[in-house]
């Protein structure tokens, strides 16, 4: 069964038959007609692999036969297909969401009652999605403007100002990344980003034992030209450091939304939280783009490996959830919110009952860029994983969605170290080998392969 979604809220799925769908080759080619079979009156699931969702929108329900033109490309259980043609696209029409905006303000006051029902709010968000907005959250409007207007500035830059902080220069991986480095499910990301962490000496740079190898990740930021952009740095200093309180903040929440101590998550991140921010452009995607492999998601669908992202993003629109039926949302831009998500980690600390949900970003037509920026809260770089006794906590019934007791992620594809930073360290240098054996050429043998995972086990 092929499943659809638009753009927007759970609009009627339409659920088709294959066989009325899929030329016998299952492929379709560009201009050819095809009618597909709406059996359903509801619209259900999409395939996670499905990668345009053109054709999705028009609302036609139970048994009609709708025609169709081929010319986007869409792909199921490994069947490439293309479809679309008259049918509108959905994308950036969202009327309504489902995603709840939780008031910190309730956390933050005098009123006990109110705090409470904020927790529960909470806890049952991250149990049931896994992704909300916050608002009166604390960090000034102003700030966060500044911070979208110096990722504007940055990104207007030319070229060549921009490749004085590529990232392969830094040791920590750091720095400014174009379109095409970074790629979600091997289909490149259509956006260019800097990456930054907490800004700290060169000197601080260790890391020379196996085991503590990751301090290597601790060091400086590589920072647009003052000359250029003068406040950049100051900006983006004091947002980083807001983003991190504000994020400390919200893990002693989840704490009481789990039942347990406020400050049971303190030791596992204070007093260095090695948080990771990325400062990044979407372009519009352009109709020469339209057909090309990049460009198809400004992010692929993904879930992030880390315990909370905290996201500002500006007025454009993109960002989409997957809820647990499998259903894509607008999670559209909202004045004055952060977006929240979990991440892997405590989805495994949590075994399953707190959701990382999947998103991605969709890489919309038009003439506007779109920038935002996210914001990863991670442990610092010595913590062990601790691993919640859930059952103790709740009587809900959920599903351990972790392997092995939770000792992997992605489906037990990415075998989990339990020190955080050795998990960090090991996902930059899988992603850019290249930077890794530049900057640490002792992880690599006499054959030029990485030995990081013979070294780590
Ligand atoms: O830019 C966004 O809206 C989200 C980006 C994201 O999901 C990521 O970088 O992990
Ligand atoms: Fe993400």
């Amino acid at each position: 069964m092929l499943r659809f979604c638009r753009g927007s809220d759970l609009i009627c799925p339409l659920s088709l038959a294959q066989s009325d769908f899929l030329p016998s080759n299952g492929v379709g080619f560009r201009g050819e007609s095809m009618s597909v079979t709406l059996n359903r009156s509801k619209w259900s699931l999409m395939r996670p692999n499905l990668r345009d969702m053109s054709g999705a929108s028009r609302i036609v329900r139970g048994g009609a036969r709708i025609p169709v033109m081929v010319n986007s490309l869409m792909r199921t259980e490994g069947v490439a297909c293309e479809l679309g043609g008259d049918i509108t696209t959905g994308i950036g029409s969202s009327e309504t969401t489902e995603i709840a905006v939780l008031d910190m303000g309730a956390y933050f006051g005098e009123d006990t009652g109110a705090r409470e029902e904020f927790v529960e709010n909470l806890g049952d968000q991250c149990h049931r999605v896994g992704l909300f907005y916050v608002k009166n959250h604390g960090i000034p409007q102003e700030l966060c403007d500044s911070m979208l207007a110096v990722a504007r500035q940055f990104f207007d830059l030319p070229i060549s100002v921009k490749n004085e902080i590529d990232y392969t220069a830094s040791s920590q991986f750091r720095g400014y990344m174009k379109i095409g480095v970074e790629n979600t499910a091997g289909l490149v990301d259509f956006r260019e980003q800097i990456e930054f962490g907490p800004e700290e000496n060169a000197e601080t740079n260790m890391g020379e034992n196996i085991d503590s190898i990751f301090m290597r990740l601790r060091g400086p930021n590589q920072w647009p030209p003052a000359a250029c952009i003068p406040e950049f740095r100051s900006i983006a200093m004091e947002f980083m450091e807001q983003m991190n309180v504000f994020s400390m903040h919200l893990m002693q929440a989840l704490a009481l939304s789990l039942g347990l101590d406020q400050d049971f998550f303190d030791s596992t991140f204070l007093p260095h939280p090695h948080y990771q921010m990325k400062v990044a452009r979407y372009p519009p995607r352009s109709t020469e783009d339209g057909d090309a492999e990049v460009g198809t998601f400004g992010v692929g669908p993904h879930s992030d490996t880390g315990f909370l992202s905290l996201l500002l993003q500006d007025g454009v629109g993109g960002l989409q959830a997957q809820t647990v039926d499998g259903l894509w949302v607008d999670v559209p831009p909202i004045e004055g919110t952060l977006v929240v998500n979990l991440g892997e980690m405590l989805q495994l600390a949590t075994h399953g009952y707190y959701l990382a949900t999947v998103h991605r970003v969709l890489s919309l037509p038009g003439t506007r860029s779109r920038y935002s920026i996210p914001f990863f809260f991670n442990p610092r770089l010595d913590a062990e994983a601790k691993s919640i006794d859930i059952k103790s906590i709740t009587s809900k019934e959920w599903r351990d969605t972790t392997t092995k007791g939770g000792e992997s992620t992605h489906g037990g594809r990415n075998k989990l170290h339990p020190v955080f930073g050795i998990n960090t360290f090991k996902s930059f240098v899988r992603s850019h080998p290249q930077v890794a054996m530049r900057h640490h050429p002792d992880l690599i043998d006499a054959q030029g392969n990485l030995v990081l995972d013979r070294l780590l086990g």
